[in-house]
């Protein structure tokens, strides 16, 4: 836990502290602050007499330390850090600017200077965040300083080369350790402690806050108090998205110059951020952080179908975390946790007996329910995730995944990928009867078809939808038309009933081979996995087969002319980027492209969840 959560800002960064002084490194680590320490070699020779003020000087050091380190660190390996913190400390005294000792004359010569007197110590700080692009160091500087005086005791000759000799002084500006033996020669302080010790904490803080949440134009307006650093409440509330994202705002001062100018500016908005209330805030991005979330809950509900713990659960409930655990070859506490998470989801109920299943699990997520989707989501858990995985590839490159998921190139989506082996094959068309099976009744009743005395559903798999359009119209005989491998497979999906009769099997492959006869076509979710050229070649090849007065019934999910839903098509066009050579289409598009091919009199109907039927006549040529 960190009390200034604004360091927290920098917890997902790689921050280097390009100091070797073991005193900043132990105040910034006690502050909670995460980071590596690459001492910089910028040796501290800058002309004194070039700055018109002490802090110029420390903090032109201090930029040309951390600066140094950045550079060396992103040309040593490429690994450019995020962020570097310099700082360098100096003690002034009549006019004289003191830093470490050389020897113990020159440790002497400082502690008689300060003895009796008031000095100012300045410690500079730079923070520089880094970027590369094209392996060129970017970098951007912001840069502070923090004055503090001390009023030193009058010291004896004595005590000053006790002190001397302890070998304190040696490695610290002015001679001297506040911190250590040098406490007690030290009469008052005025500032920040810190700030005396090698590094000013509180206005580090000030700075990130100036630099992570950019105020909004109504707190400039507001009343502004002097020096503080935003309540921890305040820090909490503030959202990361809006107005507190992760990347400081570009405000920051390239120069010296820059820096007076906007300085007081600066000040203000610092100030201003510290009196945010509650009421100003911008609303809290809760959903947001839920789709961000998704993913998690995703990956949930899958885990539990893939251990099959809705299957346990179907048999025998109530049951407890560990009863499931050893059930299903888990850990407790993790199936514990899994548990938890399904019933937040709605998947289980809870009660003091234990977890089962709730309706929805019992009919989907079970594997022996008649409705099960626990085909499909074994496929979206072994094969979709993965592929979603290298979204970021499919949307650079615009094109599927297959080929990085698999290690090897995929000429034919389907033999190579989904059917490259009997066990893959049978879990794609598991997943497929699934979605066929929740959708059938709606897509055979979307039209009247009675007029239709056969049918060819095309890629029709395992002959859920044969079945339903059988099951509708008793005198409609269906031909479900599909690769020789899926035909054979097709048997252990279809169970013996009246409709058996009516549906037969034919193997193909209908792009190469004859189509069945029949008078009316079904494509359904078929044209969403191929590129347009195929898609036309598919249409011809159905057009020639049909007779004027044929049908032809179309199943996809359209999309919106303008593209602007938010969910279901949308999702559905990235799904077929990152999976197939297809895309998903709007209605005019498909309009387009039966009338092109003598379809006319385009019907369409929306069913219930994303589909969206289409039905269509052939007119003669
Ligand atoms: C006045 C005072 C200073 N210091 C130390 O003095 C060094 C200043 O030197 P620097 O050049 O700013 O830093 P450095 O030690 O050389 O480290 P680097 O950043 O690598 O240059 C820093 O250590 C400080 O803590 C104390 O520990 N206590 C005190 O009361």
């Amino acid at each position: 836990m960190v009390l200034c959560p604004v360091i927290g800002k920098l917890l997902h960064k790689r921050v280097v502290l390009a100091s070797a002084s073991p005193r900043r490194q132990e105040i910034l680590s006690n502050a909670g602050l995460r980071f590596e320490v690459v001492p910089s070699r910028f040796k501290e020779k800058l002309d004194k007499a070039s700055f018109a003020t002490p802090y110029e000087y420390a903090m032109e050091t201090a930029k040309q330390k951390a600066l140094e380190v950045a550079t060396r660190m992103h040309q040593k390996d490429l690994r450019t850090p995020d962020v570097v913190i310099g700082a360098d400390t100096i003690v002034t005294v009549g006019g004289l600017i003191l830093e470490k000792p050389v020897d113990k004359q020159d440790a002497y010569r400082m502690l008689s200077r300060l003895s009796g007197k008031e000095h100012s110590v300045f410690t500079g700080v730079a923070i520089v965040h880094c970027s590369s692009n094209d392996r060129q160091l970017h970098t951007r500087v912001s840069e502070f300083y923090e004055e503090t005086t001390v009023k030193f005791s009058e010291l004896s000759e004595e005590l000053l080369w006790e002190y001397i000799h302890s070998g304190e002084p040696m490695d610290k500006a002015g001679g001297y350790g506040i911190q250590a033996l040098g406490g007690m020669l030290v009469e008052s302080v005025h500032g920040d402690f810190l700030n005396v010790v090698g590094f000013p904490l509180n206005h580090f803080c000030k700075q990130l806050v100036e630099l992570y949440y950019p105020p909004r134009p109504e707190d400039l307006r507001q009343p502004v108090q002097h020096d503080c650093i935003p309540a921890v409440d305040t820090f909490e509330d503030l959202s990361d998205v809006e107005g507190g994202g992760s990347e400081p705002a570009q405000r920051e001062t390239g120069s010296r110059d820059e820096k007076a100018e906007v300085g007081a500016a600066g000040q203000a908005t610092a100030e201003a951020e510290c009196h945010r209330t509650r009421a100003t805030l911008p609303p809290f991005p809760t959903r947001l952080l839920e789709l961000l979330d998704g993913f998690k809950l995703s990956k949930a509900l899958l885990t539990a179908c893939k251990l099959k713990v809705f299957d346990w659960l179907k048999r025998e409930a109530p049951q407890k975390a560990p009863d499931i655990a050893s059930k299903v070859d888990a850990s407790a506490c993790g199936t514990e946790k899994l548990l938890d998470v399904c019933a937040a989801m709605g998947l289980l109920e809870k009660t003091e007996q234990g977890y089962s299943n709730t309706e929805t699990a019992n009919l989907y997520l079970a594997s022996d329910s008649e409705y099960s989707l626990h085909g499909f989501m074994l496929q979206n858990d072994d094969v979709i995730w993965n592929l979603f995985t290298y979204l970021e590839f499919a949307i650079r490159e615009g094109r599927n995944q297959h080929h990085r998921v698999l290690g090897k190139k995929v000429e034919d989506l389907f033999q190579d990928a989904y059917y490259r082996s009997p066990e893959t094959q049978l879990r794609f068309m598991q997943a497929m009867h699934g979605v066929a099976k929740l959708t059938a009744r709606q897509v055979a009743t979307a039209f009247d078809l009675s007029r239709f005395s056969s049918a060819c559903d095309m890629g029709g798999c395992t002959g859920a939808l044969a079945r339903e359009l059988a099951r509708e119209y008793p005198r409609l005989q269906v031909t479900v038309f599909d690769l020789p491998d899926v035909v054979e497979l097709a048997v252990h999906f279809q169970p013996a009933g009246p409709q058996a009769a009516q549906i037969h099997f034919a193997a193909g492959d209908f792009f190469r081979d004859p189509l069945p006869s029949a008078e009316l076509y079904v494509l359904c979710r078929i044209l969403h996995n191929w590129s347009d050229d195929k898609v036309h070649k598919l249409l011809s090849k159905v057009a020639e087969s049909c007779k004027p007065g044929a049908g032809l019934l179309l199943v996809e999910t359209l999309l919106d002319e303008e593209k602007r839903e938010a969910q279901g098509g949308l999702i559905q066009s990235l799904n077929m980027l990152v999976q197939t050579e297809g895309r998903q289409r709007s209605r005019g598009e498909y309009q387009c492209l039966l009338e092109l091919h003598g379809f006319h009199q385009v019907q369409v109907v929306h069913l219930e969840g994303v589909l969206d039927a289409m039905l269509a006549t052939r007119v003669a040529p």
